[in-house]
């Protein structure tokens, strides 16, 4: 077994922290089986089974809940109370947005880290980030315009080659070590994951070089990677990182991530499926097709000389929704509010660039499209979500590219989905395989 992690990760995060976890949960979830196994929490209709499975609790997730009220809590904490006290880059906790480093403890401790704790993992993470030549030589053979979450896919895929956990599960390991294997190979997909994404970035739109600094965190190393050196965009970054990890566990993203990895599939191969899913219109595509959808509003009023207003946003709304097409940006499964991560991406965009033109459309757009959602009438969430917001941030800082938008959030959704991994190993979660049944024998069930 690899011994990258660091003396500090290793001692306050697997033996001290979640070694000691373990064993209780272990327990807790054993008593809950075994003694209320049989305790009903809830009802499966008919339209649920048709319809995607809304609200019907058949998962447990450790790492995160959301309230379609009130949005997401990463093990207990909205996310104004991370932005209060998660270390942050300065060092002066509520100075600035959380690390990544700060949200991946949290996730996977459900403690709050100390600086010291955050720098350990960042030193950890860029000393596993390494790729092996030969994802670098494939990476760089793809063509320039295959989509970018495809060649991420195929990047992490070809990561696999690492897994620490494949290799001591063909030796034999005992499944109640499982975890461990796992959490080499978690921490090792988290940290190649910036690499591949800005080898990506680089090669598609830009010269193909990549250049790191690692003296940064996580996402100062990415920023520099992917070409920009702005304190600014680094803040951006953090937030746009933080936010996007997790969003409980029936997300499509991180819902394939736990479904590909209770059959035992190693973390690589086990993420790859979350990516894979992620790279859908309907879920994290949404965020390119928000941009795409802004820049077609722009292009056809100002050709035809009109400004992009309340007005002409309304009209391009209602000739999207009669085209039977979505609002991308607006929606969602379970959300029934304003996303949070919404609201703390235009509590950004108010401090850092007030006047920017597009996020001044944006606002125009959530000042208005509400209420076109009520009255089209089938949308059960007239909202925006973090789609809607993250694009024009990005686009602030010239990171125009929005085709690749969506790797972004893949880079920043391994954290949680991938934290949530090691609890199901760790907690011995079995394979997932749910019931399907028949048309007909749901013909029968209400002709009894
Ligand atoms: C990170 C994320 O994944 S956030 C979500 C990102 N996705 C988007 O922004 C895409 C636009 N939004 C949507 O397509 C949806 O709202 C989803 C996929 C997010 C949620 O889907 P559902 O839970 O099925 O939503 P809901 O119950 O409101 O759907 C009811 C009807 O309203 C439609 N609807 C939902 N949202 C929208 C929208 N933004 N624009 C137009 N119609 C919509 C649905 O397509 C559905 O129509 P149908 O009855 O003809 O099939
Ligand atoms: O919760 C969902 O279904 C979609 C979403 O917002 C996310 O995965 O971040």
């Amino acid at each position: 077994m690899a011994h990258l992690l660091s003396k500090s990760v290793k001692q306050l995060v697997r033996k001290e922290t979640l070694a000691a976890q373990v064993p209780e949960k272990q327990k807790s979830l054993l008593a809950l089986k075994k003694e209320h196994g049989d305790h009903v929490i809830g009802n499966v209709t008919i339209d649920q089974c048709i319809g995607g499975a809304r609200s019907v609790k058949c998962m447990v997730w450790e790492t995160s809940n959301l309230d379609p009220e009130e949005g997401i809590r990463f093990r207990g904490l909205t996310i104004p109370e991370c932005q209060a006290v998660l270390p942050t880059y300065s060092g002066v906790t509520g100075d600035g947005e959380p690390m990544l480093e700060s949200i991946l403890w949290l996730l996977l401790t459900s403690e709050v880290p100390t600086k010291e704790q955050v720098d350990s993992l960042t030193a950890d993470l860029h000393a596993r980030a390494e790729l092996p030549e030969h994802v670098k030589t494939l990476v760089n053979s793809l063509p320039k315009d295959m989509h970018p979450m495809t060649q991420l896919i195929i990047g992490l895929n070809a990561c696999q080659t690492e897994s620490q956990f494949a290799k001591a599960y063909a030796d034999g390991a005992p499944k109640t070590d499982y975890h461990i294997h796992a959490l080499e190979d978690i921490l090792k997909v988290v940290a190649v994951l910036p690499e591949i994404a800005a080898m990506i970035y680089r090669n598609v739109y830009f010269d193909g070089i990549v250049t790191k600094d690692t003296s940064l965190d996580y996402s100062g190393n990415f920023c520099r990677m992917l070409g920009y050196d702005d304190p600014s965009f680094d803040e951006l970054m953090r937030l746009y990182l933080c936010i996007h990890t997790d969003h409980e566990g029936g997300n499509a993203s991180a819902h394939a991530t736990h479904l590909v990895g209770s059959t035992l599939s190693d973390p690589f191969l086990a993420y790859s499926g979350g990516l894979n899913a992620l790279a859908g219109p309907l879920h994290g595509l949404a965020n390119q097709e928000v941009l795409k959808w802004i820049q077609d509003l722009k292009n056809k009023f100002e050709a035809e000389g009109k400004p992009v207003n309340a007005d002409t946003i309304t009209e391009f709304a209602w000739e999207t929704l009669n085209a039977k097409k979505v609002i991308p940006g607006y929606g969602h499964a379970v959300l029934r509010k304003t996303d949070p991560r919404y609201t703390c991406q235009r509590e950004f965009a108010l401090k850092h660039m007030p006047d920017d033109e597009l996020f001044n459309v944006v606002d125009t757009i959530y000042s208005v499209m509400p209420d076109i959602l009520k009255e089209h009438g089938k949308v059960a969430n007239p909202y925006p979500n973090v789609d809607s917001h993250s694009g024009v941030l990005l686009w602030h800082y010239g990171f125009t590219q929005f085709q690749y938008y969506t790797v972004l959030f893949g880079v920043s959704r391994s954290v949680g989905a991938l934290s949530q991994l090691y609890w199901d190993r760790a907690l011995g979660l079995p394979l997932e395989r749910p019931k399907s049944v028949t048309p007909e024998w749901l013909w029968s069930q209400v002709k009894k």
